[in-house]
């Protein structure tokens, strides 16, 4: 069993191939399950997570018939029965400079030298969460329990957050450990939940219900545990029933202030697509291929 909430008929493997994380994609529903699956502690990353994380986030973005990510962990413990979404880098395998391949994490793959030397100490959670950002469809953070540290950014950064009622627990540990996440994590937070909350969040490091949560204005809502799954699948049937331009033009479009100059570039590389697909884009095109000179006489300036 991949984890005690996941309805097994809904879902089926797309890959075999992870070691950290589980993927699979709904049998009648244009939407993925991707799972972190390290429960004995507490869905911790490292490095080959990360990885595999990315991997599966990045097939998801290119898939056109996947319009919804749901993103969680499994569980419970098989150690202690415990539940989580994810407790942040795996603090066993941190180095000097990051978070390093060992022992059996088999993503470390690269026979080139210079590969293996870049990839000596890790932070790339980070890449992650710019994928989660920036991606044309929204990712629901589905948190069955701890999210904490880069846990706890992750499901900040997603577009949604669905929490367990009895079991979700939001707690900021980076400053017990020496770690600052000084960006999504931190600042997207605080425009979340306020300035004076969101330092306290860190500054504290005060554990949090899923109903705080919600209150706060970090979770969207506390979903009765045994429920959880099957919230989170009713919510992203919800949203792929919709246009899916609408709703990849809103994502960029709520990103795009805060997202500064990288913001305007996603939101107006969209626009552009979508002018592409007019005839007024096919004649300028036709009359350069063409070796003439363009008439947009019969496209009306607009206001
Ligand atoms: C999560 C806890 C609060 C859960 O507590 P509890 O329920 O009592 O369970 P435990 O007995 O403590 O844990 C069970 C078992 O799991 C192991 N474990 C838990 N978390 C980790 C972890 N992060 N790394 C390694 N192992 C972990 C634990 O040791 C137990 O194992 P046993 O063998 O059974 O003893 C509590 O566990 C806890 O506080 N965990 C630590 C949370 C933490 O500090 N996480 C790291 C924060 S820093 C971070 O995530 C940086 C990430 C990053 O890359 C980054 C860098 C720069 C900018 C941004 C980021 C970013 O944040 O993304």
């Amino acid at each position: 069993m991949t984890s005690e909430l996941m309805d097994s008929d809904r879902w089926e493997q797309v890959t075999d191939e992870f070691h950290d994380v589980t993927y699979h994609r709904a049998t009648d529903a244009p939407v993925v399950r991707i799972a972190f699956d390290r429960p004995e502690v507490r869905n911790a990353f490292r490095p080959g997570t990360v990885d595999e994380l990315y991997a599966a986030l990045d097939h998801a973005r290119k898939q056109a018939v996947v319009g919804c990510v749901l993103l969680t962990g499994n569980g419970p413990s098989p150690k202690d029965g415990g539940w989580a979404f994810c407790a942040g880098g795996d603090q066993s395998v941190r180095g000097g400079s990051g978070y390093e391949y060992r022992d059996d994490d088999e993503a470390d793959e690269s026979d080139d030298p210079l590969v293996r030397e870049a990839k000596a100490g890790r932070l790339h959670i980070l890449e992650v969460q710019r994928l989660i950002r920036f991606m044309p469809k929204p990712v629901i953070a589905v948190v069955p329990g701890w999210a904490v540290g880069g846990g706890h950014s992750l499901h900040v950064v997603c577009d949604l957050t669905l929490a367990s009622e009895e079991h979700a627990k939001f707690l900021q540990t980076d400053p017990d450990v020496a770690s600052f996440d000084g960006g999504f994590g931190s600042a997207y937070l605080a425009k979340q939940v306020g300035q004076k909350k969101a330092r306290e969040v860190f500054f504290r490091g005060k554990t949090y219900s899923a109903a705080e949560a919600v209150e706060m204005g970090m979770a969207n809502e506390a979903i009765p545990h045994g429920d959880l799954e099957d919230v989170a699948f009713e919510w992203a049937e919800e949203i792929t029933a919709k246009s899916p331009t609408a709703i990849r033009m809103l994502k960029y479009a709520f990103n795009l202030t805060d997202d500064g100059l990288v913001g305007q570039q996603v939101f107006a590389g969209e626009a552009t697509r979508l002018a592409y697909m007019t005839d007024e884009a096919a004649e300028g095109r036709d009359a350069f291929l063409e070796k003439r000179e363009p008439n947009f006489s019969e496209f009306p300036w607009h206001y």
